[in-house]
């Protein structure tokens, strides 16, 4: 099926909403649920310590390392699995990844406030290609220069979201949090991590 593409803030966001069926997503949803060494960290904000609102994991190439707001992820390795959905990410995206940050959003009040993958480790215009499984949720971005510009994805069980050109320089993107009655959700997101 045609990926639907959104030219935004100089990049581009190209969307392909039924990546896998229903069916497969499930089924990945399952055994990502299982299979992947799901942490819980703290930040320390205003000299408070508190959970990040969401599990997450990654994984990487040996010395490939992740920090952020003062997490230091621990390093997992591939799964057989995982490496085919980066196959899989690479192809369509036409890009190499080395990393990958999983986001487990155990429900409504879990979510992913607004950020850019911006990390120096990324580099000058990373691609992110982010697949996710299970709950559908809204995901935003929003112009640096004007909040009100914004674009909103209602993510499906199955999809494919790749960020590239400029976006991480121009624009942020969240995962807001909602009061419906929500299921669980995971997000693998695919970056190419330059070592430090
Ligand atoms: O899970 C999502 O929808 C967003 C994830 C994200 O922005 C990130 O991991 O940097
Ligand atoms: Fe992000």
């Amino acid at each position: 099926m045609t990926p639907q593409t959104h030219l935004f803030c100089n990049g581009e966001i190209i969307y392909h909403p039924h990546f896998f069926t229903d069916s497969e997503a499930s089924q990945l949803f399952s055994e990502l649920e299982k299979d992947l060494p799901w942490q819980c960290d703290k930040i320390r904000i205003m000299g408070k310590e508190h959970f990040i609102p969401r599990l997450h994991a990654w994984l990487a190439d040996p010395n490939i390392h992740y920090n952020y707001s003062g997490i230091d992820l621990k390093i997992n390795p591939w799964t057989q699995q995982v490496l085919k959905l980066k196959t899989l990410a690479e192809d369509k995206s036409h890009w190499t990844f080395n990393s990958m940050l999983a986001n487990y959003y155990r429900d409504g009040k879990d979510s992913n406030g607004w950020h850019a993958d911006n990390e120096k480790e990324l580099g000058r215009n990373p691609l992110i290609a982010m697949f996710s499984f299970g709950q559908i949720r809204r995901f935003s971005i929003r112009s640096n220069e004007n909040h009100k510009n914004k674009l909103d994805f209602d993510l499906n069980n199955g999809s494919l979201i790749i960020m590239k050109g400029p976006l991480q320089h121009t624009s942020q993107h969240c995962l807001r949090k909602t009061k419906k009655k929500c299921d669980a959700r995971i997000s693998l997101t695919f970056r190419l991590t330059h070592p430090q």
